[in-house]
């Protein structure tokens, strides 16, 4: 503990390196003081989405708003506190000590009991600090009567009780191409990290687990992205070409929007619709951080937007990746953490009530992505690991897509894992497995090409929006039009396969498409 230092007659260079020990002691101490009260706010949110099952944002996403100041402690305590709160809770109730005052602190008072029973030994500054420092010896008691009560013979023997799943994985660094060139990180981050450059999504490094990169220079000055291997697939999977004119329509906090101009060096246009207006601050921030100078931010709801409008009535490509369950990258979020996961309620978060809720908004989401008239790409994604938001979703919109021309092409041919078996065609959609790959996401890629091999495609005529009923009806059409399509389109075909060294473009590699 910090004490200060007895007045003792000691000469004045030593009277002065104890002044400014004291000095640095009591800077150490206000600033764990105020990492406690920003830890203990976080702490809050994240207890009451999960109480809710409506989470805010994750642990890493409160932590990082830029009001936090203490971000590696403030992230440190929230999850420390939160790996031992089944432990902290039963203390407390133990140990019986708390007041009407202090309950209604609980948040700060679980962070400051977490520093006495297994973290840094705290000093008195603050008033919760020192009520519970007076309270020490009843608290460390409960812990020992608990201890006995579990037969546990060491702290680390109950910790492992509420034992957590092994998260590690490979810590993924794309490089912002706009900002700096792959090799030129490389060479950057080799200074302190092994680095592999991964062999599937270009621009995509490999570091050993565990890495911390949030300080590090290329990531405060946005020359990397600390972007997942799964979440860097989706804009590639796009691959939208310099010049074109790109809608992002769910685009907070804009990792993938970001992606996307650097995909098309700077040029052409990107439309990042976004309808939280909390969440376009974190979008404009990454706009910023990337430099990407050719993205116009649209604070509303994608939904609403009309494909006829001028503005949007020349897009070509739509990145969807609309809000879903994010059963995907729970383990990411840490939500292992959260006292729903422990006490086995996971799948509460994700009833039955509110996938359908997701995938209902999902399947319009995409119905209208659809139906932008020039559009000739549609990639929908998202990190759940649900069929309900992800192949059934496909499913029930395959129809209409036909029937407007699309096919489902195959992003990333050489990857593995593809999606589940449960309609002709779903070869072509793309998983990512939560403990296979370390996180679940999901790719699906809608292709139309106007223009076949310098061949114009047979009109067909398009059905409205929201018509799905009247292309179900029609649905000859579309078969018949493929048909012919497939015809016309096999020297295509074999131009763009995996296997075929004379790609036509970069992004021809990516994905190819299949009938
Ligand atoms: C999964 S997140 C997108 C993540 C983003 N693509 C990225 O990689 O950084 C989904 C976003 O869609 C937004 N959203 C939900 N409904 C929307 C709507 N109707 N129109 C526009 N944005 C919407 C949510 O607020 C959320 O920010």
């Amino acid at each position: 503990m910090v004490r200060p230092q007895t007045a003792v007659a000691k000469g004045p260079s030593v009277a002065a390196a104890n002044k400014s020990k004291n000095q640095r002691l009591s800077s150490a101490e206000r600033s764990a003081y105020f990492a406690r009260r920003e830890a203990a706010k976080v702490l809050r949110s994240v207890l009451q989405g999960d109480t809710r099952r409506r989470a805010l944002g994750s642990i890493k996403t409160l932590v990082y708003n830029p009001s936090v100041r203490n971000k590696k402690a403030t992230f440190a305590l929230v999850c420390q506190t939160l790996k031992h709160l089944a432990i902290i809770k039963d203390v407390l109730e133990a140990a019986n000590i708390l007041n009407s005052k202090w309950k209604r602190q609980l948040e700060l008072v679980y962070i400051i009991i977490y520093d006495i029973l297994f973290g840094k030994e705290i000093s008195l500054a603050g008033d919760a600090e020192k009520f519970l420092t007076l309270r020490k010896e009843a608290i460390q008691s409960a812990l020992a009567r608990l201890l006995v009560r579990r037969k546990a013979k060491r702290i680390e023997d109950l910790v492992a009780l509420y034992q957590t799943p092994d998260v590690s994985k490979p810590r993924y660094v794309r490089v912002n191409t706009l900002k700096m060139d792959v090799d030129s990180a490389v060479l950057e981050l080799r200074k302190q990290f092994t680095v592999q450059k991964d062999d599937m999504v270009p621009n995509l490094l490999i570091l050993p687990p565990g890495c911390d990169l949030h300080a590090h220079s290329l990531v405060t000055n946005g020359s990397v992205f600390l972007q997942g291997k799964a979440s860097s697939m989706v804009a590639a999977a796009l691959s939208p070409e310099p010049g074109w004119k790109v809608l992002d329509a769910c685009s907070a906090p804009g990792n993938k929007t970001v992606h996307l101009a650097a995909l098309m060096k700077g040029k052409g246009k990107i439309i990042a619709c976004e309808l939280n207006k909390e969440r376009v601050k974190r979008l404009e921030e990454t706009i910023r951080l990337s430099g990407a100078a050719n993205i116009e931010v649209l604070n509303g709801d994608f939904l609403k937007l009309d494909p006829k409008d001028p503005a949007y009535s020349e897009v070509r490509a739509i990145l969807l990746d609309p809000s879903c369950s994010g059963s995907g990258t729970a383990a990411n979020r840490l939500d292992h953490l959260l006292p729903s996961h422990a006490a086995g309620h996971g799948a509460d978060f994700n009833g039955s009530e509110r996938l359908n809720k997701l995938a209902a908004f999902q399947k319009k989401a995409l119905e209208h992505a659809l139906s932008f008239p020039a559009v000739e790409r549609v990639v929908y994604s998202t990190c759940s690991i649900e069929q309900i938001e992800n192949e059934d979703v496909v499913q029930s919109l395959l129809p209409l897509a036909i029937s407007y021309g699309f096919q489902l092409a195959t992003p990333f041919p050489k990857w593995h894992r593809r999606g589940l078996r449960v309609f002709d065609g779903s070869e072509h959609l793309l998983r990512t497995d939560v403990v296979e790959d370390k996180e679940g996401f999901f790719i699906a890629l809608f292709v139309r090409k106007d223009m076949v091999n310098g061949c114009k495609k047979p009109t067909i005529e398009r059905h409205t929006k929201g018509s799905l009923n009247a292309s179900k009806k029609n649905y000859v059409a579309p078969i018949l039009f493929n048909r012919m399509f497939t015809m016309m389109s096999h020297c295509r075909l074999r131009s763009v396969s995996p296997n075929t060294k004379n790609h036509s473009s970069a992004s021809d590699s990516l994905f190819h498409v299949t009938l």
